[in-house]
Parts: C-alpha cells; structure tokens; sequence
C-alpha cells in the first residue's frame, strides 16, 4: 500500500525552500504580482480518496489548462470537420509559436498550442448561444462547484497586451480557419484562460479522462473513446516544446498553463495537480514538473 500523504509531504518538503523556481508571467500583467513561493499538491484517486499539501486550497489562473476543458467540451458536439480544421501533432515549438500555422495554411498542428485552441474557440463560439456563459457553466457542472468564475482583471490584461493572440487570430482568419469576428473569439479565449481555480477543482475537472469520459459525479461527459484520444493529445501535446521532456520524466498525460498550474493523470489510478507559479523557459512550471517527476518515481505510478 502507497502512503500518499507520506508521498506528497515528501515531496513538498523536498522542494518548498528551492531556490531555483522559476520566473512567474508577465506578460500578462495581472499574472506578475503572483507570489512565487505558492506551492500546493492535490492527488485525487479513482476510488475519491483525496490527499492534499501546501497551497492545494488557493485559486490560480489556469490558463492553458482550459484548453482541454474547451476540447471536452466541444467534442461531443460532433462538429463535422474538427480534424480538418485542427490536426494532432506535436509542433515542437512554443505555444505561441506563429510560423508554422503559416506554413501549414492556417492548419494548427494540435488544440493544445494557441492557435489551435483559437480554432476550439471559434467552433465553441460558433455552437453555443452564450459562449462565455455556457462555457464558465460547463466548467462549473464538471466540477460541481458553482463558485468557480472568471478572474475578469486577468481577462482585461491579457485583452490589452495579447498582441501574439491577436496575430494568430487574423492569420487565422486570413487563411479562412476562423469564422467568426476575430474580437469574439479573442474575447472567448481571453475569458477561458482567466478561468480560476484551486488545485482540488483541478483534480476534479480532469477526474472524466482518468475515468474513461465519467466525472466525480459519474456522469458520463465524453465517450471512452473521447478520453482516450484526449489523452494521447495531453500527452504528445500538452507541454508544447517540453511535451517529449515531460512524458520523459514525468510520462502521464498532463496540461500546463503560465499560471503555473499542472494538471496530470493515469487513467484507472488517479489525477493530480501540482502549483507553482514560476515557470521554465518553456513556460511550464518548474517545481510543477520536478515534483511530478519524484511522484511518479517513488510510486512508480506512470504509464510506462
Ligand atoms: N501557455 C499558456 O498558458 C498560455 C495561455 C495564455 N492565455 C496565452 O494565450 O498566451
């Protein structure tokens, strides 16, 4: 028998103090002042055991983590030409990476990079009759936590300075990927990242692809077969230029977001979140993924 509590206490323990954590975001101004020393684990197991340390009980921006939750979302709907619009490749570069979508004709490689999520948005904002609000609800259901909202001075900052977003956006448009007003879906995208949560709603939000498409509630949300290809995603996708150094050292399917939050799973056996804000030059969280790396080692829990 596995004494998670030992495990995670260990862990934080270990890596409270280091020094080396990181630099939190600033490119979105309102992410700066997030005080880097936040550091919180929460393990959430299949049978709803919980186990929990440090900061588990704070909210953080989650960024792109939402860019999973947007792709739970939108796949059920069956909207007809998804893989045309948007493929499922490893792009091998940064999130906001600009060139290859111009390359490759306005196709984003994957849904977990910017440009692709921006598509997601696009078919979102497309399908639903109040995006924003039917997403936040969406979220809120998954979760079963009615408190969860959007920080919208997050929201605001990354309106005013996404000039990347912004880029991808009209190169999107131009190579006719997006067709609703490029504001609309900026504002969608702006809003789903600004999303905020505590590592025990992450845990939750992302119990339905660590048990086959049910949720905490068993409320089936997407099919086994939706979870599956998720989760390939996740893996091959979620840590953009990290994505082969995290299934390395860590090897679960997992999202990052430069709120420093990290989201992870084994299907069957758990999900797990761990936060710190200071991220890598990646842009993944730095103590996020040492920690993952000494959980899956001394548990010996991974997929390989
Ligand atoms: N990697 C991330 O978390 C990036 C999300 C952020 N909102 C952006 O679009 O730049």
């Amino acid at each position: 028998m596995i004494d998670y509590q030992n495990v995670i206490n260990t862990i934080h323990n270990d890596l409270k103090d280091e020094v080396a954590r990181g630099v939190v975001a600033s490119y979105i101004p309102e992410l700066a002042d997030i005080d880097a020393n936040n550091f919180g684990i929460h393990l959430r197991l299949m049978t709803g055991e919980t186990f929990a340390t440090g900061d588990w009980n704070k909210k953080l921006s989650i960024q792109s983590i939402s860019k999973v939750l947007t792709l739970a979302m939108v796949l059920p709907m069956y909207p007809e030409n998804l893989w045309q619009r948007v493929d499922v490749e490893p792009s091998g570069n940064p999130f906001n990476h600009l060139s290859l979508l111009e390359l490759e004709n306005g196709i984003p490689r994957n849904p977990l990079i910017n440009a692709g999520a921006l598509v997601i948005a696009d078919i979102l904002v497309s399908l639903l009759d109040n995006p924003k609000e039917d997403f936040l609800n969406y979220v809120r259901s998954v979760v079963d936590d009615p408190t969860i909202n959007f920080n919208e001075a997050v929201a605001n900052s990354e309106r005013l300075t996404g000039y990347n977003n912004y880029a991808a956006a009209n190169l999107l448009k131009a190579y006719g990927n997006l067709k609703n007003d490029v504001d609309d879906v900026l504002d969608f995208y702006f809003h789903q990242c600004a999303i905020e949560m505590t590592c025990e709603q992450l845990t939750k939000a992302f119990f339905m692809f660590a048990n086959h498409g049910n949720c905490c509630q068993q409320n089936k949300l997407i099919s086994e077969s939706q979870a599956k290809r998720i989760n390939a995603i996740m893996l091959t996708c979620g840590f953009y230029d990290e994505a082969g150094e995290f299934a390395f050292e860590v090897g679960l399917p997992g999202k990052s977001g430069v709120g420093g939050g990290i989201v992870a799973l084994l299907p069957n056996h758990f999900t797990i979140s761990v936060w710190s804000p200071g991220l890598n030059p990646q842009g993944n969280s730095m103590l996020g993924m040492k920690a993952l790396e000494q959980f899956t080692s001394m548990t010996k829990l991974s997929i390989f």
